[in-house]
């Protein structure tokens, strides 16, 4: 059941054709790094990646397998519990396994950041990190993903898999939350 919010707009900041690009220029970047490696792992942490990681993985021309870990912080409102909860742990095991974390926003940096220090406990081969988002204005712990799509001003932002209140996750631009009362 979505809860109750105040009326708002949504004004767009990225487009469509923007993440489009970006993505395409990360995803050389990124065949780079891990080129020549046969087992790599992209693991989104949903639910917020699910759009960014289902384009990234296409644009990747190397063998990759994709698991899932759910994460969340949120709730339904527009602050961070600070307190990072795995709802859904990976399927498969990454020990000796070079892993790629694709998250759609690094905002306070606790979610990454738990959940990195989590993965790296089981011994990866290779950990990277790779956020669309980044809002640096609103770091509350020392965190910087290894590739970030775009830099953002501090706005609360929805679309492309990220939502306000489990609503807007279908938005194929990123926009900003803007109340109108
Ligand atoms: O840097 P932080 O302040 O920790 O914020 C970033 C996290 O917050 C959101 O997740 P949320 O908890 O809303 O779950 P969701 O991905 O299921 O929407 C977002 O998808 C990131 O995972
Ligand atoms: O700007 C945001 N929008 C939606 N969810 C979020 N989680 C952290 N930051 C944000």
């Amino acid at each position: 059941m979505p809860a109750d919010h105040p009326p708002y707009v949504i004004d767009q900041m990225i487009s469509a054709k923007s993440i489009a690009a970006r993505i395409e220029s990360l995803a050389r970047e990124i065949g780079t790094e891990f080129a020549g490696t046969d087992k790599l792992v992209v693991v989104g942490l949903l639910r917020g990646s699910f759009v960014f990681i289902a384009d990234l993985v296409r644009e990747l021309d190397l063998p990759v397998e994709v698991d899932f870990l759910e994460a969340s912080s949120y709730g339904d409102g527009m602050d961070s519990s600070r307190e990072v909860r795995i709802l859904k742990d990976l399927r498969g095991q990454i020990e000796g396994r070079d892993v790629l974390v694709v998250e759609d926003i690094v905002d306070t940096g606790h979610t990454l950041a738990h959940v990195t220090k989590f993965l790296v406990s089981r011994n990866p081969a290779r950990l990277r990190t790779i956020a669309l988002l980044d809002k640096p204005a609103r770091r509350e712990v020392d965190f910087k993903a290894d590739w970030i799509g775009f830099e953002i001003p501090d706005e609360f932002v929805v679309g492309y898999g990220i939502d306000y209140g489990q609503r807007n996750r279908n938005l194929p631009y990123i926009g900003k939350v803007r109340f109108t009362q």
